[in-house]
């Protein structure tokens, strides 16, 4: 079930490696004001993170970045430049921008390092990384999986999904974001934190009690259902038997899901909720040694393992080719001196050999002509005659 209250397991800054947390939420949920929020908390304990912006489109930012795609990319001139409109502008620069992850991972690693110059210098523990609120632009797209890698080869990297509580607060609302969030979980393959926003407005509980109850789940539906409220206070009040039988067969199969979540209610607004989220941060960077990390050490040894085989087949293709045209030569040379020494039918050959034929039957045609000349043979019967000869030369 979810670990909606789970134990801190020490204080996120006492790891040795600094955790990556990677905020990503539906545009208007507040990712923006939470990453403030944590950005000020850390500030607060003297903890400044590194803050990587990865969002070409904002404005502007209410903290400081270390890191800025907007000083590599300009957007607005992509857009231009390409002809896009503002999703392929975001997409279009992030790809650009993630032709440079080996540099951005390379500052980052130099960050984090000790500094033999300056032993002095604070260590790194956190690293914020704010997305689009494009949400579908980062998180199914090739380059937002591609920085995503690169992150997490280099440090835990968790991700925070910021969640509009008040928004959420019906079952079937409730049930696509969960949806959403499963998907999430399956294309990043990082552990991940439902971060659920603005609770000074609708508090959290329903959902921490809706993703551990499964018979609370059943009661708000059938509420839901009786009241034909199936939208919620956004929805229109759709509600079916079929709705309903779909939602309680969805809540089914993502229980298993639920289990592997870390859930916490903020207000980022207020600032209430950070410290239990920090320790979810906490639990999860663990987790994602833990679990996580053989994992993708797994599949990045399995691409390295076949970008080798595609290397050895490339090298093996060019061998065989170079093979091919180097044994071609003499293979050439030799059936053109076997053709000379044995006669055979090569393409001069033959054209000899019609030169010889044309040559013969000239010799002939004339001496049939002269033949046909001084034995007056009639025309008619000079065919035959040349007929006779080819057939009995
Ligand atoms: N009441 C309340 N409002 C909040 C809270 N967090 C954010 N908001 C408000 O929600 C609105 C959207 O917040 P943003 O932080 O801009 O949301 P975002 O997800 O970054 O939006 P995009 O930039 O479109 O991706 C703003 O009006 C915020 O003031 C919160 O905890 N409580």
């Amino acid at each position: 079930m979810a670990s909606t209250s789970a134990p801190p397991s020490g204080d996120a800054g006492e790891t040795s490696q600094p955790v990556a947390i990677v905020c990503v939420g539906m545009a208007g949920s507040g990712k923006t004001t939470f990453m403030q929020q944590i950005n000020a908390y850390l500030h607060r304990k003297k903890e400044p993170p590194y803050v990587i912006n990865l969002d070409p489109a904002v404005l502007h930012a209410p903290f400081e970045s270390n890191i800025d795609i907007r000083d590599s990319v300009n957007y607005k001139e992509v857009m231009k430049q390409y002809n896009l409109g503002p999703n392929g502008g975001i997409l279009t620069s992030l790809n650009l921008f993630a032709t440079k992850v080996d540099q951005v991972v390379g500052l980052l690693e130099k960050r984090i390092a000790p500094d033999p110059a300056n032993p002095t210098r604070k260590p790194i523990k956190h690293i914020l990384v704010d997305t689009p609120g494009q949400i579908e632009v980062f998180v199914w797209s090739a380059s937002g999986t591609i920085l995503l890698e690169s992150f997490a080869s280099a440090v835990p990297t968790v991700v925070a999904y910021i969640i509009d509580t008040p928004r959420t607060s019906s079952t079937s609302t409730f049930m696509s974001n969960m949806l959403y969030a499963c998907s999430i979980l399956y294309k990043l393959k990082l552990p991940m934190i439902l971060v659920f926003n603005k609770t000074d407005v609708k508090d959290a509980s329903f959902a921490k009690e809706w993703m551990t109850d499964y018979d609370a789940f059943q009661a708000a539906l059938a509420e839901d259902e009786d009241r034909n409220a199936f939208g919620g206070q956004e929805g229109e009040g759709a509600g079916t038997g079929y709705m309903g039988s779909l939602l309680n067969s969805m809540s089914l199969m993502l229980e298993e899901f639920y289990a592997h979540l870390s859930v916490v209610g903020v207000s980022s607004l207020y600032g209430t909720g950070i410290d239990e989220f920090f320790e979810a941060v906490q639990e999860k960077a663990e987790e994602f040694k833990r679990d996580y990390q053989p994992e993708l050490e797994k599949r990045r040894e399995e691409r390295e393992e076949n970008k080798k085989k595609d290397r050895e087949q490339e090298l093996d293709k060019m061998m065989r080719g170079m093979a091919v045209s180097g044994s071609a030569k003499p293979q050439v040379g030799d059936i053109n001196d076997d053709d000379v020494v044995e006669g055979g039918s090569s393409g001069d050959d033959s054209v000899d050999d019609d030169e010889t034929e044309k040559e013969g039957l000239q010799a002939r045609y004339e001496a049939a002509m002269h033949a046909g000349a001084e034995s007056n043979i009639p025309d008619a019967s000079f065919a035959k005659y040349l007929f006779d000869q080819e057939r009995n030369p």
